[in-house]
């Protein structure tokens, strides 16, 4: 067990969590996590999208001495910002750090008794041998009190999202193998799952480390395939037809009344539709500005200052923002509770990929739509880039596998959306009674696929 001295014998968390975070109560299973945290055990979290993972961290870095260290890119400003708005020393340092605060973070970190109680840092940073000795003097101190990876399935090259830098933070471990470690993602199969526990070095009995599984829960989310071909394109004037008969229902007489009662507006439907390159995320976000949705473009390419205002604008509902065309680079960390449907306008590269960003619809709970436009041709299509752009043998083996899953779930039209995904080791227990079921056997071109990976 950790040899840090820890504080938390007779704190009452419920109480930090009142005072602090400003919530009335824990969510199911976030006082078991938090306490086995405190209790200096390896946690590995597995939760949806919207489980509420961060305060899993967050609100032991406020009790611990000393301060926390969290991993996972990428770290959303605002994020910190809402923290510090709460009175929580906590900063972020990035490449886009500005360089007069890099160095006020640096010159705190350097004095071993850091006033930061919650730094988050990007895998890459983690690398670096000046941050290593950074926090080596912090340790000596006993000031680091634990180190969060989060997006951890990025640790596997089995899983969807490998990314090297992700698996060089087994250096934690090896270098301070009494400061307890936790780990958080929102989807990982049990292959992958493994591995994560096993390259950071955590022993996975349960005197060691405490694992939670939890079941996503998520049947607010309607899962939906809608099929098209190139010949025959009909995305746009399906997805208008669409977002068109959603915005006709909110002025309906009754429901408008409600809408202008809460001072909403008719089109603030927000949702985020994913493509897969920045060419089509300009084209899309523009064709459907010009059919008078308000439509914004976001992907890596743009301007740091055009996607901090999009991001915000949408955040607030804003008129203009409604809908967000975006690469998968966007999504991690974005905390928007009402996003009321998630559409991907072409296969995305994995099935873990499609369920974690579905998962953004509905974080409030409330009935969602998650649809995805479906082609053999687009298929074909990220099976060559994942050719293309795989460096790791295994890695591109296990992309092929998890993209031929997610063309098999597309394909199938007799069985719950929810189950498929249950079966992929997604979700963690299976939810029945879903109307989804229902509506998958009664989707349009039923069968059209049958066979196709009979051989
Ligand atoms: N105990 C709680 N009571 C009320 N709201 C909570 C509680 N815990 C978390 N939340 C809220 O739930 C929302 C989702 O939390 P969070 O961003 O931590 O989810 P997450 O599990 O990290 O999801 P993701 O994987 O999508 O990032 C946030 O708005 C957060 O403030």
């Amino acid at each position: 067990m950790p040899a840090l001295q820890r504080t938390n014998s007779c704190t009452d968390i419920g109480f930090t969590l009142r005072r602090l975070f400003h919530k009335e109560d824990f969510r199911p299973h976030q006082r078991e996590i938090i306490e086995a945290a405190l209790d200096g055990y390896d946690v590995y979290v597995q939760a949806a999208t919207s489980f509420g993972k961060s305060i899993c961290f967050q609100l032991p870095a406020n009790i611990d001495q000393g301060s926390d260290h969290h991993s996972g890119i990428p770290v959303v400003k605002s994020n910190v910002d809402s923290l510090r708005a709460l009175g929580i020393e906590a900063n972020s340092l990035n490449s886009n750090t500005p360089y007069g605060e890099r160095i006020r973070l640096e010159r705190d970190l350097e004095s071993g008794h850091p006033r930061t109680r919650l730094l988050y840092v990007t895998p890459e940073l983690c690398s670096g041998p000046r941050f290593r000795q950074r926090l080596q003097l912090i340790h000596e101190q006993k000031e680091l009190a634990r180190v969060a990876i989060d997006e951890a399935h990025c640790i596997s090259e089995w899983g969807h999202d490998f990314r090297k830098d992700f698996k060089r933070l087994s250096w934690f471990r090896e270098t301070f193998p009494d400061v307890p470690i936790m780990c958080l993602t929102a989807t990982a199969n049990p292959q992958v799952r493994q591995d994560v526990l096993s390259i950071l070095g955590l022993d996975a009995t349960p005197e060691k480390t405490k694992i939670f599984l939890m079941s996503p829960q998520r049947a607010n989310l309607h899962l939906e395939i809608r099929y098209t071909k190139d010949e025959d394109d009909s995305r746009l004037s399906d997805f208008l037809r669409w977002i068109r008969g959603v915005y006709d229902r909110r002025r309906a007489d009754a429901r408008k009344a409600e809408l202008t009662n809460d001072g909403e507006r008719i089109e603030s439907v927000p949702g985020i539709i994913y493509t897969l390159s920045r060419d089509e995320c300009e084209s899309l976000s523009a064709a459907l500005r010009n059919e008078g949705i308000g439509a914004r473009p976001f992907h890596a390419k743009l301007p740091k200052d055009v996607k901090e205002e999009t991001l915000n604008r949408w955040i607030n509902n804003e008129l203009g923002y409604d809908i967000i065309v975006a690469t998968t680079a966007f999504g991690m960390g974005i905390d928007k509770n009402n996003v009321r449907f998630v559409v991907h306008w072409r296969i995305p590269k994995s099935f873990e990929g499609y369920y974690q960003e579905a998962g953004r619809a509905g974080r409030d709970g409330n009935a969602s739509y998650c649809f995805l436009y479906y082609s053999r041709e687009d298929l074909e299509r990220v099976m060559r880039l994942i050719r293309s752009d795989s460096k790791e043998e295994t890695n591109q083996i296990a992309r092929l596998k998890s993209l031929q899953a997610l063309a098999l779930y597309c394909e199938d039209t007799d069985s719950c959306r929810h189950a498929t995904i249950y079966a992929q080791g997604l979700e963690t227990r299976c939810m029945r009674g879903l109307a989804s079921e229902e509506f998958v056997s009664t989707q349009a071109m039923q069968g059209t696929y049958d066979g196709y990976y009979d051989d």
